[in-house]
């Protein structure tokens, strides 16, 4: 007798109270099919409606009664869209971030790919004309509509036909048999097909042919002559070639003369030419990098590295040989770089060296771009994969190497659950996978270079630029005195001669502020208002370009106040600066120069970005102004002056990493300028000139900048010392979510109490507001654990039994919780 046999199944319903994975009887007919890793069609809940899955594990025995179990439908891919490395690495993210079944595998697989189940109308096998007599008007119109098309989308046929109560002529007619509903699946996003024109005759005929035509027929002799070069053609390209119109090339179709084809092709997100990236010789430091690393490899030493190399030290050229080494041994390579720099100049290094064998993904591309990127990968058709954060969930069968580049960018973490760290799920995937980790940055991050420093990661230094050029000079101009001398404006004396100087010499300037916008907040000089977003308990931005105020949180625009809605008086003023307003300035200051300013604000639209690169490239540009964005990857060899407008900004943000932050990004910035011939000069503003993150990053001292700021995280108990667990519980409901919030936390506590032998004062602390009380007009209560390396299991372990009790307590229902374990940030 046929034994049963069972799959374990993440189903995609949305609702979040249930957690946990179904158990479908696998029907004998589909048991040569399913396999672990393919979607699969399941009934769902009462209703039985469909719902897709993904087989996570099949088992043969289960220690239940079967009696209530379901079947499953249907199987939907052909081989599977994962492999179990992927999904057992799937299952420890779960365990790892607090995270949902399906949250998890949602971010795993590609987007694009998920499915709907869409209802579909047709008319049965049994229909006969002579049931027509018995029909009123509106079934004989649903009819005649059906039979036309033979079959098609419930919804559609009910938008087209209009007709009153359609559910139940339809329902009639269904109980009549008559037609049918069927469950199609729709997989969102197709393969993209172009129109291709083949050949059909004979090469050598083609004067024949072209005699045999209508003398008069210019354009379609103009399409034989042009194929009878070749034999295939896109057809676009015919007509464009043959300047003739798609009735000429279907006139020589209805002839035999040519067959028009689809033809299924790739998206190609690249459009320009990419020159060749040519192999250097490496430095000795370079080579001496790269030998350790293949010989730790080869010789199964150790399969994780830290590269600590300055700026301009040459990592990339020891990435790309690392990569090259992985392809003589035909093994895949995934480099992850951060978003913002995932920009032309990096993408062409890669693709540059590797051509055809690298898919590249980011956000910038569009959702077909993404699905054909994802499947010439699962296909093997590239070794090599470059992209931002996801890109490590690359569905690789044979993976040797990760790389993460600048891993010390917050981007690696992702503010969306599951809250992962792509540098902890690298590693994991490596462990998994037998495959090397190579992780590189002029300025780790402070956990990181910790680890490597406790064996956990291969240290290895590159000290020096590689082309030997020195370190640019930092400048430090404190803007207290500036202030006292009289000069009231954003430029110090020293920064404004500098620029001048540069301007004439014809060299280029880079002006970073980490702020967009214009200014920063609007306020009344009369009462002290502060205009904030009403959704969001924060400040909202002056956008010069556009007139308006912006919430940079939940992109709220409104029109500038001209009085104060507080108390009426018209003394409103801008204060704070952002790129904007440093832009306009500089206009001002400068009206021959040419100036561009480089942010979020204006690169969103495809392809800015790389204009105004290939701008400063070709020195169209002589002072680029920017955020963030402009920090890192940039090799521009003819930038020489780098001014930080205001270094102040991100340390006084409210959060232990800030001097981190300030350290990284003074560095960073700093080590555009002077990667040419030309010695490079970084002027630096601040009204804190005596702080460690600034006084170390002048000297260009990583090393002395760690030793302090560890010593600060030890005595503070802060990470690496000590992991973080921050909750945020949300609610439109203030009063709720206070009551809420104090549950939440005794509840805690109580259950830690129990289960842990000593619990510090510091241990829990909260509920206290969050940082920003108010987002998207949802209040914000914070809870945070601190706790060493020793508890952190346990007390997720307590930490997830609770949020399940609390989804089902009447207390919590419209309560969001939230769990971030280690954020990047506390907001
Ligand atoms: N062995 C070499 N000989 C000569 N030039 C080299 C060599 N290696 C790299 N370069 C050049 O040195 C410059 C800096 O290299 P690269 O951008 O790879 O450094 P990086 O460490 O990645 O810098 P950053 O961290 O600042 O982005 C590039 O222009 C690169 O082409
Ligand atoms: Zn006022
Ligand atoms: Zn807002």
């Amino acid at each position: 007798m046929h034994k049963n046999k069972y799959a374990l199944i993440v189903v995609d319903n949305a609702s979040t109270n249930t957690d946990k994975l179904f158990t479908y009887i696998i029907p004998e007919e589909i048991i040569n099919y399913i396999e672990v890793g393919k979607r699969v069609l399941v009934p769902f809940g009462k209703s039985n409606r469909l719902l897709e899955g993904l087989v996570i594990e099949i088992v043969d025995d289960i220690n239940f009664s079967s009696n209530k179990l379901k079947p499953i439908k249907k199987v939907i891919d052909d081989t599977p869209i994962l492999s179990k490395k992927l999904i057992e690495l799937g299952l420890w993210m779960k365990d790892k971030y607090l995270a949902q079944y399906i949250e998890v595998f949602k971010t795993i697989m590609p987007t694009g790919i998920s499915n709907k189940v869409i209802k579909y109308i047709r008319i049965t096998e049994g229909y006969n004309r002579a049931y027509e007599d018995r029909l009123d008007e509106k079934q004989k119109k649903i009819i005649e509509y059906l039979l036309e098309l033979k079959e098609c989308e419930l919804n559609r046929l009910k938008t087209d036909l209009c007709i009153k109560n359609i559910n139940l002529h339809i329902k009639d007619l269904e109980d009549r048999g008559l037609v049918e509903l069927f469950d199609k699946i729709d997989t969102g996003i197709g393969k993209k097909y172009e129109k291709f024109v083949k050949r059909l005759f004979d090469k050598d005929k083609t004067t024949e042919i072209i005699d045999s035509l209508k003398k008069n027929a210019n354009k379609q002799i103009e399409v034989i002559r042009t194929l009878s070069d070749v034999e295939y053609i896109k057809l676009k390209e015919l007509m464009m070639k043959t300047d003739c119109g798609y009735s000429t090339v279907k006139s020589l179709h209805s002839k035999g003369l040519i067959e028009i084809l689809d033809i299924n092709v790739n998206r190609n997100p690249i459009k320009r030419y990419i020159p060749p990236y040519k192999r250097v010789s490496l430095t000795e430091h370079q080579k001496l990098c790269l030998d350790t690393i293949i010989n730790d490899i080869y010789k199964n030493n150790k399969n994780k590295f830290l590269i600590h190399g300055v700026t301009g030290s040459g990592k990339t050229e020891v990435y790309l040989q690392l990569i090259d080494k992985m392809l003589k041994q035909n093994k895949d390579s995934i480099v992850l770089v951060p978003e913002i720099s995932l920009t032309p100049q990096t993408v062409e290094r890669f693709m540059g060296r590797f051509g055809d064998n690298v898919a590249i993904l980011h956000s910038r591309l569009s959702i077909g771009e993404r699905y054909d990127e994802w499947r010439k990968i699962k296909e093997g058709k590239v070794k090599i994969v470059v992209g931002a954060r996801s890109a490590v969930f690359a569905p690789f069968n044979n993976l040797g190497l990760i790389i993460i580049d600048e891993e010390h960018e917050n981007s690696y973490k992702s503010s969306m659950n599951p809250k992962y760290n792509a540098i902890e799920v690298a590693e994991k995937r490596c462990d998994l996978e037998n495959a090397a980790l190579v992780l590189g940055s002029a300025t780790p991050s402070i956990e990181t270079y910790y680890r490597a420093k406790n064996g956990d990661f291969k240290l290895l230094e590159m000290p020096i630029r590689a082309n030997k050029a020195k370190m640019p000079s930092i400048e430090i101009v404190d803007m207290k005195e500036e202030l006292e001398k009289g000069n009231k404006s954003i430029f110090s004396e020293s920064l404004f001669k500098a620029i001048k100087d540069n301007l004439h010499n014809k060299k280029q300037t880079i002006l970073f502020l980490n702020r967009r916008g214009f200014s920063t907040f609007i306020s009344c000089r009369k009462c002290g208002y502060v205009v904030k977003c009403s959704e969001c308990d924060i400040s909202m931005t002056y956008h010069l370009d556009s007139n308006i105020l912006k919430c940079h949180y939940c992109g709220l625009s409104v029109k500038p106040p001209t009085t104060c809605p507080e108390c009426g008086s018209r003394y409103i003023k801008y204060f704070g600066i952002g790129t904007q307003k440093v832009e306009e300035y500089i206009k001002k200051l400068f009206p021959s120069a040419k100036v561009a300013r480089m942010d979020v604000d204006n690169t969103t639209k495809k392809g800015s970005h790389e204009r105004i690169l290939s701008d400063m490239k070709n020195g169209k540009i002589d002072i680029l102004i920017g955020t963030q964005m402009i920090s890192k990857g940039l090799d521009f060899p003819n930038v020489t002056l780098v001014g930080i407008i205001a270094a102040d900004m991100s340390l006084n943000l409210p959060d232990f990493r800030a001097s981190e932050r300030t350290f990284q990004l003074i560095t960073q910035v700093s080590g555009r300028a002077g990667r040419g011939d030309v010695e490079g000069r970084v002027i630096l503003q601040t009204y804190e000139p005596e702080h460690y993150s600034i006084l170390t990053s002048k000297e260009h001292d990583y090393k002395k900048f760690y030793d302090m700021e560890i010593k600060i995280r030890k005595e503070f108990n802060y990470p690496p010392y000590t992991n973080i667990i921050n909750i945020v519980l949300g609610s439109k409901d203030e009063i709720k979510l206070n009551e809420a919030s104090k549950e939440f936390y005794f509840c805690l506590v109580n259950r830690l109490e129990k289960n842990l032998n000593v619990i510090r004062n510091d241990l829990i602390l909260g509920p206290n507001p969050a940082p920003i009380y108010k987002i998207r007009n949802s209040y914000r209560q914070q809870i945070m654990i601190k706790c060493i390396e020793k508890e952190v299991e346990i007390v997720k372990k307590i930490l997830g039994d609770l949020v399940i009790d609390k989804k089902n307590d009447k207390m919590f229902k419209d309560i969001k919780i939230s769990i971030d374990i280690n954020p990047i940030s506390i907001i």
